[in-house]
């Protein structure tokens, strides 16, 4: 019951927050304009996540009982989405972000006492706990989800939409373990604070403007998203196994993980921007960005239900994890070789017609 009335005040207060924001985005310089690597037109204000922060900061405030750890995960939340509409106004440069992301990290980690305890039995031996290891083993956590979130943010919907799956299976698996209250309360919480936004986003009715979510939104999401992982599986009393969590983030995590591979075997920067991201790999092969949204979604809905099911049927966690490794391992390969792939459909495709335009005439 907590939960749920958490999560209705964190859905209304980010409506409200939304409409009482974006009279100052442009004010506050808190607008996304067009560039080379920027393809949308017009400035777009850049509120979309700090509305669902809001949402979710004063719906815990005011639906649910605090304990020290959520209150040190909303301290840190707070820093960080300051940090990131700053970045949204004025750019601050990339190792910075890391760096702040690095501090926060550890905040949370050895501020709240939850770190992740084990990564379960991933290869059939015996479940692998991280003991000292588990604190810096979190951080890294902390830092890989809040940059995948951030990363995968580049056409409407997606980043919401990814949100939203994980988000929603979480709340499920909250939902049916006992002692795991705040856990659904914040998941769902933030799922209705996302509503707004993503409604706004994607121009549906009444929302006429678009909005983004903005750096400050890509990187809260992935941030609040890490922490409820870690708090739905310690060693004891866990909501989920490790290897579960794994297949709720599964897209975004893979794609920054294959990025940052791929910039690496080039000589680059695993931090430089570019438009090779799944995303954009998509529209360049001649998608819309809906289509892409729609076909990257379902997938990752797909990867979501596996996770659920994996879990549900207590499928071993090492059949989990070989299932993962070979998803991986397989968007690796087809990404690194998508443009060589195309131009042989494009190839096949233009001789199937030139054939048959012959047989034609
Ligand atoms: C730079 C960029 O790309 N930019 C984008 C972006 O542009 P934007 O303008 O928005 O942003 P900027 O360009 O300004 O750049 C922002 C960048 C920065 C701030 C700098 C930082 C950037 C980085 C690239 C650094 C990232 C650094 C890291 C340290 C990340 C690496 C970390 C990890 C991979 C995490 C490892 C830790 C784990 C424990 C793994 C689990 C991870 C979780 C997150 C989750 C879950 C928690 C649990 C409870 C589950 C744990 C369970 C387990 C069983 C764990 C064990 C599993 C593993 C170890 C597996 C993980 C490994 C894989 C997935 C690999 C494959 C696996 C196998 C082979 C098995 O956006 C623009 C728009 O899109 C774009 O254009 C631009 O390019
Ligand atoms: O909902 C969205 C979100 C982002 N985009 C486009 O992607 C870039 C990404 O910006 P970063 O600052 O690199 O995160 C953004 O400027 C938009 O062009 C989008 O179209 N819709």
């Amino acid at each position: 019951m907590e939960a749920a009335g958490t999560s209705l005040l964190s859905g209304v207060f980010a409506l409200i927050s939304l409409r009482m924001l974006m009279p100052f985005a442009v004010k506050f310089r808190l607008v996304d304009k067009p560039d080379q690597r920027k393809l949308h037109k017009g400035a777009v204000p850049l509120v979309g996540g700090l509305s669902a922060f809001v949402g979710v900061f004063l719906g815990f405030m005011l639906g649910m009982p605090l304990t020290s750890g959520y209150l040190i995960f909303l301290l840190c939340a707070s820093v960080l989405v300051v940090l990131g509409a700053v970045d949204d106004a004025r750019d601050i440069s990339a190792k910075f972000r890391l760096f702040a992301q690095v501090v926060l990290g550890a905040v949370l980690v050895y501020g709240s006492g939850d770190s992740l305890e084990s990564f379960g039995n991933l290869v059939g031996l015996g479940v692998i706990e991280l003991g000292v290891f588990g604190p810096l083993v979190s951080i890294a956590a902390v830092i890989g989800a809040t940059n995948a979130f951030n990363m995968i943010d580049g056409i409407d919907g997606l980043a919401g939409s990814l949100s939203l799956i994980a988000l929603l299976s979480l709340a499920l698996l909250f939902s049916v373990s006992d002692g795991h209250e705040a856990g659904l309360a914040l998941s769902l919480g933030l799922s209705c604070a996302l509503i707004p936004y993503l409604m706004a986003n994607l121009r549906i009715p009444p929302f006429k403007r678009r909005i983004f979510m903005g750096d400050a939104g890509s990187m809260f999401i992935g941030f609040a998203i890490v922490w409820l992982m870690i708090q739905g599986a310690p060693l004891e009393g866990a909501a989920f196994r490790p290897v579960t969590a794994l297949w709720l983030i599964a897209l975004p995590l893979i794609d920054m993980v294959a990025i940052m591979v791929r910039r690496a075997r080039k000589g680059q920067s695993v931090m430089n921007p570019d438009r090779e991201h799944l995303h954009h790999i998509f529209m360049r092969a001649g998608f819309s960005d809906r289509q892409a949204l729609m076909l990257i979604s379902f997938v990752a809905m797909l990867f979501a239900s596996f996770g659920l099911l994996g879990e549900f049927f207590q499928i071993p966690e090492w059949v989990m994890f070989a299932a993962f490794a070979m998803v991986f391992a397989l968007y690796d390969y087809a990404l690194g070789r998508v443009w060589r792939l195309l131009a042989l459909f494009r190839r096949g495709w233009s001789t199937k017609i030139t054939s048959r335009l012959k047989v034609q005439s």
